[in-house]
Formats: structure tokens, C-alpha cells, sequence
């Protein structure tokens, strides 16, 4: 079994070459040589000796998916540079990334200083890398270093804490698993079987790739001699029965040296709110899944159950494992979606960062959502869909920002379709436009010189029609923000329709109260789309706003 795992893991593609792997050694190589040098000079113009200056030391880590040991071909390295205290963070935007923009190696280089973790991300040997940087309060940094000791974490400022707390947390899940081959087969399987059933995101609402990981290593912890096959196995039967909201927890949550908040459901209100609590075993520790909402916890548990069913028949031979790893369903599912589209008329940077900010607070429109008695589910995708716009006057952008271009009653169904076209050509990869803007035309001719970016993201309904029959106070509502949005109504049935007026109200507050945002600029739109019936063949339920 557990050779057959790993067949089907290479088949799909989860493995990279010896020599690619040998790459990314010499890569990180250089990036130690190159974290030696920013310290030594810039110890140098803080006036210590050549040999103090050689002394400060200075180390790299690195933690996500190339630490864990369960990388592919596109992953990039998530790189810690650890610095003595003499060496700011200001230095690392500027010293340490002007010794990167020397490198021959170097292709590509974005700084990102006021991030909430402030990060370079490079191209460096056509390998991505993302490089972050914590200042210790100490004055040297000796090769021997570990993180391990919390001490080190004493006289930190927030930013130093979070850049070590990935290096932190990954070091001590591959301390406390037994066998650490075991759990990275295990681990490979687990995120390949999470993505492909579209429920790998922390931003939507999922668990992440640190969540993941923790379940795995706990799965090894209660089966030390197992193997990756088994391990697999257990995972589906164990967490499909576990009795949230009981938390996962690879070891006794620690007491710290500092003034911060440590996961404690019996102290903090919101910590008892957690649905599927999975804690970070490295002091401070947290919950890596604060983000699950009842829906998305349905929909993850709906899937552990479908893992722990055909898990029992791959494990008799009477499935392959490739059944485990084919593709969600999730345009075709629902009956109902709703597009939520921001866009910008301005430039792909601005629409990057406001798309950004509507993807962070779209699950507060999922809890909204499910606050509504008749909504049963309210679905969120976990990637967003991005196109460019170019329109031939002011008029048609704004028609196009404000989704009525997109959205019109003829082309609704036509982008659902589109997105499930697109979903099934492009398995895991973004499916975006912004990259090309130049030569991609969506709306319109090459003539038209006025741009206006869009991302939608989807959130699949489902809703309980029997409730909606008894809510008495559902009227039917026609809706017009203030941004000229349309209206937000379902007619489900010829009397009754489901207003979610409230929730997109508040949500679309929510994301103007966004600093940087501008009027003229920005724009966010809440659309319903009927699932496309070519792909349904029962027919849908007559209802429809048509009808009504
Ligand atoms: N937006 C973010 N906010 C906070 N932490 C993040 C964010 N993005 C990434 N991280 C941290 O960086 C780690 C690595 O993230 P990354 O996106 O590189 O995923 P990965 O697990 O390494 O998978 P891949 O193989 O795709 O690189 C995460 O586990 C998390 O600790
Ligand atoms: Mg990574
Ligand atoms: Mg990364």
C-alpha cells in the first residue's frame, strides 16, 4: 500500500528531481554566505573590529513546506535571517537587499517593509524565495544556534516574534513526530488530498498548511511504528470522529517568559468560540484555526468523511489512492452562488492590494451569511479569479466595477461557466490574467485603453427552503447600495425571496473602512449566479427570479 502511495504521489507530481533538490541546497548556500556578509558589514559601519564583525555571526532557518519536508516543483523557500542586535530591520531592507541586488543569480526582487511579517521575496536561481528577517537580543549569532529556547524570545518587538514563530513551530512538529519520513509521506498525501478537495486555505476559513501538518504529526504521535499508508488511514477515521470542539495538540500547552496571550479556551471567551482548535505546540502558543466558520467546519467535516470511506476501501485494494485525490465539485454543487467582485480603476498594484483586503474580510461576510435562519451553508472558494478590463470610457468602466458588465442576467451564468473551465484546465495554479495585461483583452478591443481590474470570489449557497416558507418577516426587497450595486435578492419560490441585504451591507462597510480606500478607485459588488445548467442535467427547482 504505502509503495503504491508513493507512486501516485510522484504520478501527480508532488515530488521534484534530485537535481532541482540540489539546487535549492546550493541556493541556500549562498543565502548564508550573503546573511554573514550583511552582518559583518554592518557591524563594520557600526565600528566594531573586522574580527567582532566576523564574530556577529549571523544564520539562516527555514520553515514552511521546504522545512517539512513536503515540497514540490513550484514551492518556493520560506527563509529566516537571524541577526544579532546591533542589526535592525531597517538595515535588512536596505544593506542586506542591496548585497541581493549584486548577485548575478538574482532575477527578481520585491520588498514588502511594511507587511504585518515585513519580507523581501526573490527569484534567486528560478527558485522563489521568501526571506524574512528577526533581530535577536543578543550579540552574536553562532552557526550552532537553535530557536528552541524561549529565553531568546525575551525583548522583542511583535514583528521579531512573528518571524520566528514559523521557524519555532515548524522545528518542534518535526521534533515530536516519531518517524520523521513517515509523516512527511503522510503529510504529502494529506495536502495533495486538502487541495484538490478545496479546503486548504487559512484565509477562507480552512485549515492551512501549518494546521494540516499538526494533524498529521498528532495521527504519528498515536502511531509511532506505523507507516505513511496507515498513518493516512487513521487520520480520516480518527478526525472524523474526534469530538471537536476538543482541541489537536501535539503537546501540553507551555508558560512563557512574556507578556503574551497564550491559547487558553477556560480564560479567553474567544478562544472557547474556537470550532476545530488546533494548537501550535512552540511557546506562545496559538490556534492555527481561528478562522472556521460552522460552514466551512461542515464542509471540512463532510470531506473527512468522504476520506475515511474511501480510505477503507483503498486500504482492502478495492480502490486506487488516485480516488482520494480527484477534484471537488464545488461549481457544481450548489444551486446558488454569489460572485463578490472587487475591482480597480487604477493600476494591477493598487488592485493586488485591494483585492487582498476583500479576500481578508470575506469570511466576516460568510458568518454574516450564516447568521441567516434559512442559509444552511454559505460556501466560500478558496481561490479568487482574476481578469483584466479595458474599456473604451468612463462609462463602461464603471459599468464594469460595478459588475454590471460582468453580471448582466446573459452573462452571469456565462462566468460561472468560465470558472469552471477554467478550474478544470488549470488544477491548482491562479487562474489570472494580470500578468499579461498587455496582450489579454476580455472586454472589448485592444482600442479600448481605460483598465479596470477585477477578482471575483465565490461563496456556494445552500439554502433551506422549508425555513424560508416560515420565516414570515422575509419580504421581498430590492436593494440598491450606495455604490449602485444591484440588487441582493433570491426568489425562491414566486412569493418569497432571501434577503441578504444586511449582511452585504455591513460587509461592504467593512471593507470601505479600509484606509486606503478611494471612491473613485475602488469598488465591491455582491452578485447572485445560478449554477449553469449544462452542467446540471436534473433540472432545476422552477424557481426563479424570472418568475417572480
Ligand atoms: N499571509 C500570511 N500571513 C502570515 N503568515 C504567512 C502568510 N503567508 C505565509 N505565511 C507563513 O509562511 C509559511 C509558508 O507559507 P507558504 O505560502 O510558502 O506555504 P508552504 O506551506 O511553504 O507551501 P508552498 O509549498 O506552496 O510554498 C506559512 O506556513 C505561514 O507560517
Ligand atoms: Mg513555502
Ligand atoms: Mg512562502
Amino acid at each position: 500500500m504505502n509503495e503504491k502511495l508513493i507512486d501516485e504521489l510522484k504520478r501527480q507530481g508532488s515530488f521534484e528531481s534530485e537535481e532541482e533538490s540540489q539546487k535549492r541546497i546550493e541556493v541556500l548556500n549562498k543565502l548564508q554566505a550573503l546573511a554573514e556578509e550583511f552582518v559583518r558589514s554592518v557591524s563594520i559601519q557600526k565600528n566594531m573590529s573586522e574580527l567582532m564583525a566576523r564574530d556577529a555571526g549571523g544564520k539562516i532557518f527555514t520553515f514552511g513546506s521546504y522545512r517539512l519536508g513536503v515540497y514540490g516543483p513550484g514551492s518556493d523557500i520560506d527563509t529566516l535571517v537571524v541577526v544579532p542586535k546591533h542589526v535592525t530591520r531597517e538595515n535588512f531592507f536596505d544593506v542586506f537587499e542591496k548585497l541581493l541586488r549584486k548577485r548575478p543569480e538574482l532575477e527578481e526582487i520585491a520588498c514588502v517593509p511594511d507587511a504585518f511579517v515585513p519580507i523581501i521575496k526573490i527569484k534567486f536561481s528560478s527558485i522563489s524565495v521568501d526571506l524574512i528577517c528577526a533581530r535577536l537580543d543578543i550579540p552574536q549569532i553562532p552557526l550552532s544556534l537553535t530557536l528552541d529556547d524561549k529565553n531568546l524570545l525575551r525583548n522583542l518587538d511583535e514583528k521579531d516574534l512573528r518571524a520566528l514563530n514559523g521557524t519555532r513551530v515548524t522545528d518542534e512538529i518535526l521534533r515530536l513526530v516519531p518517524q520523521a519520513i513517515v509523516f512527511k509521506h503522510a503529510l504529502r498525501a494529506i495536502k495533495l488530498w486538502a487541495q484538490r478537495r478545496a479546503i486548504y486555505s487559512n484565509v477562507m476559513g480552512f485549515p492551512g498548511g501549518v494546521a494540516w501538518a499538526m494533524l498529521v504529526a498528532r495521527i504519528c504521535q498515536l502511531y509511532p511504528n506505523a507507516i505513511s499508508a496507515t498513518i493516512i488511514s487513521k487520520f480520516f477515521n480518527i478526525l472524523n470522529k474526534w469530538s471537536w470542539p476538543q482541541p489537536v495538540m501535539l503537546k501540553a500547552i507551555e508558560d512563557g517568559p512574556l507578556q503574551v496571550r497564550v491559547w487558553n479556551p477556560k480564560l479567553y471567551p474567544a478562544d472557547r468560540a474556537h470550532r476545530m482548535p488546533i494548537i501550535t505546540p512552540a511557546y506562545p502558543s496559538m490556534c492555527a484555526t481561528h478562522n472556521i466558520s460552522a460552514s466551512t467546519q461542515k464542509v471540512i467535516m463532510s470531506e473527512l468523511k468522504r476520506g475515511a470511506s474511501l480510505m477503507d476501501e483503498i486500504m482492502i485494494g478495492k480502490r486506487p489512492w488516485a480516488d482520494l485525490f480527484i477534484k471537488h465539485d464545488f461549481f457544481l454543487r450548489y444551486k446558488y452562488y454569489l460572485a463578490v467582485y472587487a475591482s480597480s480603476k487604477g493600476t494591477a498594484e493598487q488592485q493586488l492590494k485591494w483585492s487582498g483586503l476583500v479576500e481578508s474580510r470575506l469570511r466576516q461576510l460568510v458568518l454574516k451569511l450564516e447568521w441567516i435562519d434559512s442559509i444552511e451553508l454559505a460556501h466560500p472558494f478558496v481561490k479568487e479569479f482574476d481578469q483584466v478590463h479595458y474599456c473604451a470610457d468612463e462609462d463602461e468602466a464603471k459599468r464594469v466595477a460595478d459588475g454590471e458588465q460582468i453580471a448582466t442576467a446573459s452573462t452571469k451564468e456565462a462566468d460561472l461557466v468560465k470558472t469552471v473551465k477554467a478550474e478544470e484546465k488549470e488544477h491548482g495554479g491562479k487562474v489570472t490574467s494580470n500578468g499579461d495585461a498587455e496582450n489579454k483583452v476580455v472586454d472589448g478591443t485592444t482600442a479600448k485603453k481605460l483598465v479596470v481590474y477585477t477578482t471575483t470570489f465565490f461563496i456556494g449557497l445552500e439554502i433551506n427552503l422549508d425555513r424560508m416558507m416560515e420565516s414570515l418577516h422575509f419580504s421581498i426587497i430590492e436593494f440598491v447600495s450606495e455604490l449602485g450595486c444591484m440588487i441582493l435578492t433570491y426568489a425562491l419560490a414566486r412569493h418569497k425571496q432571501l434577503d441578504i441585504q444586511w449582511p452585504c451591507k455591513e460587509f461592504y462597510e467593512m471593507c470601505r473602512t479600509w484606509p486606503e480606500y478611494d471612491e473613485d478607485i475602488n469598488c465591491i459588488c455582491v452578485r447572485n449566479i445560478r449554477k449553469y445548467r449544462a452542467y446540471c442535467p436534473l433540472s432545476v427547482v422552477n424557481v426563479s427570479t424570472d418568475q417572480s
